[in-house]
């Protein structure tokens, strides 16, 4: 089953007299259960991408069609309300609480979803268990992204959004993140698809799926028969 499809679809930004054209008429499918990254150069498109199969821009032209549901033309309220439902971000910004302790900010999920995963239990998957007490501010930049990943992690989504989800991190504590990313996928957690936007190209070696953006366009979309092993990623 497809998760995402997008017919058709193109951004146009105004700025001005100019005319910004951020996707052009993009056609895209992507199945249930995948781990697919995003790969290409900057201002090639790739947030603006992820941006509208999230539910958080709406496209210029075209249909977005996620989880089944054509999200094109829904009111500011809908959108919320399948952004809350459906849909997990992980951004280069924390987006984190700095008057929550550690545990609260991913316990604040609870308000928001039916069937959240234990908040200790995903803080523990992200190594921070012995920091939970903490507050942001006691902690290092690549806890408090880990902090804001064991939040998304926790919601469970059926569809996870991260754009350099390791951007911050050296490479042991990004294989951490990629595998829980990975484990995401898995039946077990309910066959989520994760799409990952990255400038790093060691990360598309275990992705069931590349797509490469150029100038708003897809320039290719392949199958990875044989994931790599996320252990050997390194950089
Ligand atoms: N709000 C906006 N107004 C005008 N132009 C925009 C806006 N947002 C994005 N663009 C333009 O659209 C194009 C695609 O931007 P986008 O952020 O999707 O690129 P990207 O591939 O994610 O780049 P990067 O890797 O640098 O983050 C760029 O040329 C950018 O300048």
């Amino acid at each position: 089953m497809n998760k995402v499809s997008l017919r058709n679809v193109s951004k146009v930004y105004n700025v001005g007299e100019k005319e910004y054209r951020a996707l052009d008429h993009v056609d895209l499918d992507i199945e249930e259960g995948k781990l697919v990254v995003i790969l290409g150069p900057s201002g090639a498109g790739k947030s603006t991408l992820l941006n509208l199969i999230g539910g958080m821009d709406v496209p210029t032209e075209g249909e977005v069609i996620v989880n089944g549901e054509n999200i094109t033309g829904y009111s500011e309220n809908k959108l919320s309300d399948f952004r809350a439902e459906s849909v997990g971000f992980i951004f280069q910004f924390y987006n984190i609480l700095p008057s929550l302790t550690v545990k609260e900010n991913v316990e604040l999920i609870n308000e928001i979803v039916k069937n959240p995963l234990d908040a200790t239990e995903a803080l523990e998957d992200v190594g921070l268990l012995e920091h939970i007490n903490k507050f942001p501010n006691q902690l290092s930049g690549g806890e408090q992204q880990r902090v804001s990943i064991a939040r998304a992690i926790a919601k469970n989504p059926a569809l996870l959004l991260c754009d350099e989800p390791t951007g911050a991190l050296d490479s042991q504590t990004g294989v951490m993140i990629l595998k829980i990313l990975k484990k995401q996928t898995t039946r077990e957690r309910g066959n989520n698809t994760v799409i990952i936007v990255t400038h790093n190209a060691l990360i598309a070696d275990i992705a069931d799926v590349v797509i490469r953006v150029k100038n708003g366009k897809i320039k290719s979309v392949e199958e990875n028969a044989n994931p790599a092993n996320i252990d050997e990623v390194q950089w």
